[in-house]
């Protein structure tokens, strides 16, 4: 068994941290922000993820897992620190990789093994975190081990991906490669791949997530193809998936989180070779506005009415609210009018936005209940999968508003019962 310092307990390293402490290392975990690590350290798991709560206390009990304020020595260093995209300038923002990297500077010993798992632009390890990490007189490969693991865990099922997941390990040296697969072998039930360096690590974990995010740009091309054809969007999918080899997945409202948009843009960052890539984003990023096109169409004007949103998630079962596709609807509905885009205290502006979220808990959103938004809402939008939705029955929006209209954008709803009420059903 190892020691190890996690650097930044968010949703990969706190789980992370933990999982590494269950299976008996010795755990450091670190966190820059002092409000973390006081929460967790009052045993408050600040990170809203199934079953993440008890696997967490369950390390800290055994005194496996330390929170700790200062980053302290330890034979592994993983960073899963943020890596932000920064829309002025286009490119990721590495300060953070830069600042873990600096703290470990003063307690990197010879024989240490540095891990990156943030998500990076191609070249990061070996051409920013490197050059950091050696202005402590020791030289990468040769007296510590310097590895990208690029982390590929679906948010909502993260504890049981950490372990059950393939792994991909590049290392700027086949020793430093083979020190990252020691840790990772103690828990990974899944593939351990390696390859020969960093870089191509960097580059898979991308090209992953760019994958995923060019086939929903295709499929949400046909949904609207779909609707000029007056044809079902999702059923003809599911009938042209009966081929062997079409496996096309499903539209909606644009791609949220803080990966799949952000990815393709890393993979690019120093490359001229972006195209059907960068298309595919402006796909996503224009169902937005597809949503608004489409209430305008059936409401006649969007001023003066009360449109209710249901999700802000960026996805079904989940809390997190970041790029979420149902509060850009919300600013994107708010800004038809030129008004502040303000969420919070609902503003002067002619589209009344009120935005219903069983699942998030941010205080600053005004959420409100089911019952509230929809309550004379001129138009209701389905923006996010979450199991409670499933429950909403035609006769709900029947009884709270005039002329119902409810937009899904996600295909929950029984088509059959919707069409067979009164209330006007729109699928993307
Ligand atoms: N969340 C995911 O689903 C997911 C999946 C795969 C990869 N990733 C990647 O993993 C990385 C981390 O993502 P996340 O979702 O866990 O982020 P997060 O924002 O949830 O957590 C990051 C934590 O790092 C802390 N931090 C910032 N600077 C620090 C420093 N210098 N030292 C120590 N702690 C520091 C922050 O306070 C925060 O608590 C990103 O690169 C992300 O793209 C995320
Ligand atoms: C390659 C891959 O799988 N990567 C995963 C991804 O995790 P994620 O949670 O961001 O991924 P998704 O669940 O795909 O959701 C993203 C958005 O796409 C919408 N969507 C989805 C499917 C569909 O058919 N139609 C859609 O419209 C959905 O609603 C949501 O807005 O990135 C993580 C970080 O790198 C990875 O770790 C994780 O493995």
């Amino acid at each position: 068994m190892s020691t190890v310092c996690v650097h930044g307990l968010g949703y990969i390293g706190l789980p992370t941290a933990a999982m590494l402490a269950n299976y008996d290392h010795k755990v450091y975990g670190y966190d820059a922000d002092p409000e973390v690590t006081e929460q967790l350290g009052n045993g408050e798991i600040h990170i809203d993820e199934p079953g993440l709560r008890a696997f967490v206390t369950q390390a800290i009990n055994s005194g496996q897992l330390e929170i700790t304020n200062e980053v302290v020595s330890a034979k592994y260093h993983i960073i899963c620190v943020p890596t932000p995209f920064d829309e002025k300038e286009k490119e990721a923002d590495l300060g953070y990789i830069e600042k873990a990297g600096e703290a470990i500077v003063p307690v990197l010993r010879e024989g240490d093994t540095v891990i990156l798992e943030s998500t990076v632009p191609p070249g990061t390890t070996v051409e920013v975190l490197q050059p950091i990490l050696e202005s402590s007189d020791h030289s990468a490969g040769a007296d510590f081990a310097l590895v990208h693991c690029p982390e590929t865990v679906l948010p909502g099922n993260i504890i049981n991906e950490l372990q059950q997941n393939n792994r991909i390990i590049g290392g700027v040296n086949g020793v430093s490669t083979q020190a990252a697969v020691r840790l990772y072998d103690s828990f990974v039930e899944g593939r351990i791949r390696t390859t020969s360096d960093a870089t191509t690590a960097e580059f898979v974990k991308l090209i992953q997530n760019t994958f995923r995010d060019t086939n929903i740009a295709l499929a949400n091309e046909i949904a609207r193809l779909s609707r000029d054809y007056g044809i079902d969007s999702r059923e003809a999918i599911d009938l042209a998936n009966e081929h062997p080899r079409v496996d096309i997945l499903q539209p909606g409202p644009g791609v949220g989180g803080h990966c799949l948009p952000i990815d393709p843009w890393f993979l690019g960052q120093n490359s001229d070779e972006l195209d059907l890539i960068a298309n595919a984003r402006k796909v996503n990023d224009g169902m937005i506005g597809y949503i608004v096109d489409i209430l305008r169409d059936e409401l006649g004007t969007l001023n003066g009415k009360k449109v209710a949103i249901l999700g802000v998630a960026y996805k079904g079962n989940v809390g997190d609210t970041r790029m979420s596709p149902g509060l850009e609807l919300a600013r994107q509905l708010q800004g038809t009018t030129n008004e502040p885009v303000t969420i919070a205290d609902g503003g002067e502006m002619d589209v009344d936005v009120s935005i219903h979220d069983p699942q998030v808990t941010d205080s600053t959103l005004n959420l409100e209940s089911l019952e509230a938004v929809i309550s004379d809402a001129d138009a209701v939008v389905l923006m996010t999968d979450h199991d409670e939705f499933e429950d909403i029955e035609p006769s709900t929006l029947i009884h709270s508003m005039g002329d119902p209209i409810m937009v899904d954008t996600k295909g929950m709803l029984d088509v059959d019962e919707w069409n067979n009420s009164v209330v006007n059903l729109i699928r993307i």
